[in-house]
């Protein structure tokens, strides 16, 4: 068959076949009290532990360098934890890859494709190393590549090399899915686009394990989420849930004349001139006292508005946690030797590959 007859079969608007539904709450990464040190003695994971059931999708957050890219390389099988244990499916992805690889897939911050190749002939390629593949065509045409598919490599955009990446990860029908940052490079459309095929694909069955720097990535399309800081979990669980441990905010503007040092004590304000913001961790609480004041002292809030943290405020107070400590970063302790190569025995770029 040629590259163009498998385009043509795409062409008649076949569809993809769903993966089967399984039993719930199955456990299909178990992830337990890991960590990885790299040969400089850096320790980028430093006792994580999880778990993501069948058919979740689960986000992996955190700033730059918080052990994100090093946690997902180990679930992958690319490296060994230095103690710990990763079950994947049931099995060991490291010391049971055979049994784990074909069940899964994978897209990495870098694939490394040969750049003279064509889109089509990648996939094709990739699709021929693969047991049980789905056709080239069809994995294209799932992350909307098929006009590209006569180009090579060497020519796509950054977001399309990302979308080929997500293609080639399809191939092998994947149980289980890790996506690492599967949307950076993406305009606004090309990142809805994925989020649609991602939550397809969920809804189809299949487990998502994915990291992301977008936050409302993670808002969008995680069941949980767990945000990382310093090869640690600091946080975990649904959107809600992370969120409320964060205080939420009130904010209004008083009259002119009425001082913010009128407020209930306990209200806790802090004011710019008349304008007054209130952290508190009992919204609903605050909010009534609030307003009874409001209405005992005849003053009118102007511009009221009352929310919960969102996302992005838990994240960035984890962040600034960690801006103020980096320094004082404990895995950062002891000699570096100038290699990067970490324990396993892998380079930082293997581990950077796709491997079949
Ligand atoms: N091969 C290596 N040798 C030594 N240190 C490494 C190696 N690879 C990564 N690191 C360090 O481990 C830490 C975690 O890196 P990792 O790539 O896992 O973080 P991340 O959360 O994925 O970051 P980003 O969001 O920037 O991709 C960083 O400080 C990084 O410099």
């Amino acid at each position: 068959m040629t590259s163009d007859d498998f385009l043509n079969d795409r062409r008649d608007g076949g569809t993809f076949p769903a993966a089967a539904p399984a039993p719930a709450a199955e456990t299909v990464i178990a992830v337990d009290g890991v960590r990885r040190s790299y040969k400089d003695g850096f320790e980028a994971v430093s006792g994580v532990s999880f778990s993501v059931a069948r058919g979740e999708l689960f986000a992996l957050l955190g700033t730059n360098g918080a052990g994100k890219t090093s946690t997902v390389e180990l679930l992958e099988g690319l490296a060994l934890p230095t103690s710990g244990t990763i079950k994947v499916l049931g099995h060991d992805p490291y010391r049971e890859r055979a049994a784990v690889r074909p069940r899964t897939g994978v897209m990495l911050q870098e694939g490394g494709f040969p750049s003279d190749l064509t889109v089509l002939e990648t996939a094709l390629m990739w699709s021929a190393c693969t047991t049980g593949a789905r056709p080239a065509a069809e994995a294209l045409e799932m992350v909307g590549l098929t006009s590209r598919a006569k180009v090579r490599v060497k020519q796509l955009s950054g977001g399309e090399k990302r979308r080929l990446d997500l293609a080639l990860a399809l191939t092998s029908r994947p149980e289980v899915l890790f996506l690492d940052e599967p949307t950076t490079g993406l305009d606004a459309e090309g990142r809805r686009d994925t989020w649609d095929l991602i939550r397809a694909l969920r809804e189809s069955g299949t487990t998502v394990l994915l990291t992301t720097h977008y936050l409302e990535e993670a808002e969008t399309l995680a069941d949980r989420l767990a945000i990382m800081h310093q090869g640690q979990i600091v946080t975990a669980g649904t959107t809600a849930e992370v969120t409320a441990a964060h205080p939420a905010r009130i904010r209004f503007t008083l009259p002119d004349g009425v001082p913010a040092a009128h407020l209930p004590l306990s209200l806790q304000a802090g004011a710019d001139g008349q304008r007054v913001e209130i952290r508190t961790s009992t919204l609903q609480a605050s909010l009534h006292e609030l307003l009874g004041w409001a209405v005992e002292s005849g003053v009118e809030l102007l511009g009221l508005d009352a929310r919960s943290a969102s996302l992005e405020e838990a994240f960035l107070q984890i962040a600034n946690t960690q801006l103020r400590s980096r320094a004082d970063d404990p895995r950062r302790a002891g000699p570096r030797h100038g290699s990067d190569r970490p324990t396993d025995g892998s380079t930082p770029n293997e581990t950077k590959k796709v491997t079949a």
